[in-house]
């Protein structure tokens, strides 16, 4: 499973975080998309590089597929796993900007400056099941897009394409994101207050000490508690100033959705964990993560490399 937040440090720049929880990781790395770059994209949708990217992804034929990334105009974007619902075109849709599934991220990333104006572009994209080879096939996924003022969630299924506010800024798994929104309605009653004390028959009740507002927030790792909790703390954290404290923001929000060792085994009977959080950052152009391994957090700004160059940059 997955989740995903973004905020802003109300300067204008925008932090666009995600766990990637599953059972393995994919060999991924930081990869910098350069605006020299010829991308090779099947239905020609990403024509060619206008904004350099950082994100952690994997390259397969010279193409980065990304997870999760982030661009030089402050815009960023993660893919999160949508089986049973995500249902792509089997092929390309006539007068459509046809996208092929595992460069929606690239698409995103690479054309555009705004969530308005992915939006806008929206309008006329299919999202095309076409894989870039045999080993890796089209994942089912839904994605989450940010900027420095808002979110939008896109859900691509039988009923076509959809593009959801997301008032709240989080996203996790299935059901789709109209159903985790109608969720939160069911926790109306939690907030961050100091209970009162109460009087239950001749009994004067006071509190242990703080948190007790916070009960009925589910603690378990499922994508409907997860998206519950990481919309609680999410949008309760105070708003900070700095880069680290906002960096230390996002690990701290995302450790509370992070999935540990032995206690949510798959279909398969593997256990899932948080393979690595990522965070991309806006204010520094930088991506920042750890692995579960080694919580260490590091990070690759996008000026530490050449922005203009041709070749795609392992960092
Ligand atoms: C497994 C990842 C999603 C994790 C997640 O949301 N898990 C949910 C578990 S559950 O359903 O809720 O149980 C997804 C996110 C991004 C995906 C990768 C990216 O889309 C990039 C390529 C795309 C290729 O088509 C497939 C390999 C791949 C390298 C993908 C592998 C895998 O599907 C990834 C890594």
């Amino acid at each position: 499973m997955c989740t995903g937040i973004r905020f802003s440090d109300g300067q204008g720049n925008v932090y666009l975080a995600r766990n990637l929880d599953w059972t393995s990781g994919y060999g991924e790395q930081v990869v910098v998309t350069p605006t020299g770059y010829a991308p090779r994209s099947p239905f020609g949708a990403v024509p060619s590089i206008e904004h350099a990217v950082i994100g952690m992804g994997i390259v397969e034929e010279d193409t980065p597929l990304y997870f999760d990334c982030g661009n030089d105009a402050g815009l960023a974007v993660a893919g999160l796993n949508f089986p049973g619902y995500a249902e792509y075109a089997t092929g390309p849709v006539d007068g459509a900007v046809n996208v092929a599934a595992y460069e929606f991220p690239l698409w995103v990333a690479s054309q555009f400056a705004s969530v308005d104006e992915v939006e806008a572009a929206l309008k006329d994209v299919a999202i095309v099941d076409k894989p870039i080879n045999d080993k890796y096939p089209s994942s089912l996924l839904h994605w989450f897009i940010g900027d420095a003022h808002r979110s939008i969630v896109v859900e691509y299924t039988s009923d076509g394409m959809q593009v959801f506010h997301d008032d709240v800024d989080v996203l996790t798994n299935q059901p789709g994101f109209s159903w985790h929104h109608e969720n939160l309605r069911n926790y109306l009653n939690t907030s961050p207050e100091f209970p009162q004390d109460t009087v239950l028959g001749s009994a004067h009740l006071t509190p242990f000490g703080s948190g007790s507002h916070m009960r009925g927030i589910p603690g378990d790792y499922y994508s409907p508690s997860r998206f519950v909790r990481a919309a609680y703390v999410n949008n309760h954290y105070r708003a900070k100033g700095t880069e680290e404290e906002n960096v230390s923001r996002a690990f701290h929000t995302l450790q509370q959705v992070a999935m540990v060792d032995g206690c949510a085994a798959m279909g398969s009977g593997e256990f899932e964990i948080t393979i690595y959080t990522g965070l991309f950052s806006s204010r520094t152009t930088t991506y920042y993560w750890n692995t579960y391994e080694d919580p260490a957090v590091r990070s690759v700004a996008l000026a530490d490399h050449p922005t203009d160059g041709d070749k795609l940059v392992l960092a």
